[in-house]
């Protein structure tokens, strides 16, 4: 059989699911590539690869779209990862940079200006643009809080405006994938999970995040109920837009 082509993200949010995988035997019937969320979208739209952890903005975007895992990356609340980064309030907010590695902050940002704290602001992808307010997404994050004046925790902030947990990414495929494989890849995802304090240790030490609170608390991998629901909650508001 050939192998299983699968794109996954490559920051540190995803190091218990890869962990997971490369200590499982299915790691031989996977060719695995790590990549920028925008990338996985990418690659999973342009038929590249059969699975992708790819942003849910996107997940409309994926021709036969199925979600295959019972996991995610997610957050009941704060996240710690994905931010709006400003200098002044969020009430003073016209102009946002928008993080060209994201597809799903991005229009979580979208939405919470919107819907939430009801503002019109411009956006731009121009990487050079002078802004009052950016998103940053991932590692890149990591220490970045003390630099603005505001910080706002977009898991917090979406928790503020629904109640909801939220969902970042999830493991989509675009055909259908054999049902003993499926099995198989969530028992390596959940081998990965029981083994975070191994993956822990096993990252470079930093002084800029607690890697512990993030891996273990801030972050939420299950796709539980009530985060299917945050999703087809945002996708509405995303066709909202
Ligand atoms: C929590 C995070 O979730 C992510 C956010 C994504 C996005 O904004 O498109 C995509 C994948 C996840 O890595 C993070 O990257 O910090």
């Amino acid at each position: 059989m050939s192998k299983i082509k699968i794109s996954a993200v490559s920051y540190t949010n995803t190091k218990p699911f890869i962990y997971g995988i490369m200590h499982s035997a299915i790691i031989d019937k996977i060719e695995l590539s790590l990549d920028i969320p925008s990338d996985c979208a990418a690659k999973l739209i342009a038929n590249q690869v059969d699975i992708g952890l790819i942003p849910v903005a996107a997940i409309p975007d994926v021709p036969d779209a199925n979600i295959v895992a019972d996991y995610c990356i997610g957050s009941v609340g704060a996240v710690n990862s994905v931010f709006i980064f400003s200098n002044v309030e969020v009430s003073e907010i016209k102009t946002v940079k928008l993080d060209l590695q994201s597809r799903t902050s991005n229009n979580l940002a979208k939405v919470l200006l919107k819907f939430h704290w009801k503002k019109e602001v411009e956006f731009t992808t121009d990487a050079g643009a002078v802004t009052d307010a950016i998103v940053l997404i991932g590692d890149r994050t990591f220490g970045k809080q003390k630099e603005y004046a505001f910080s706002y925790d977009m898991g917090q902030e979406w928790m503020n405006f629904t109640g909801l947990p939220f969902v970042y990414a999830a493991w989509v495929a675009n055909k259908p994938i054999p049902q003993a494989f499926i099995v198989e890849f969530n028992k390596a995802l959940s081998l990965g999970l029981s083994s975070r304090a191994l993956v822990l240790k096993e990252l470079p030490e930093r002084d800029d995040i607690d890697l512990e609170d993030y891996l273990l608390h801030k972050l939420d991998f299950e796709l539980s109920d009530s985060k299917r629901k945050a999703l087809d909650l945002f996708l509405s508001y995303i066709a909202r837009l």
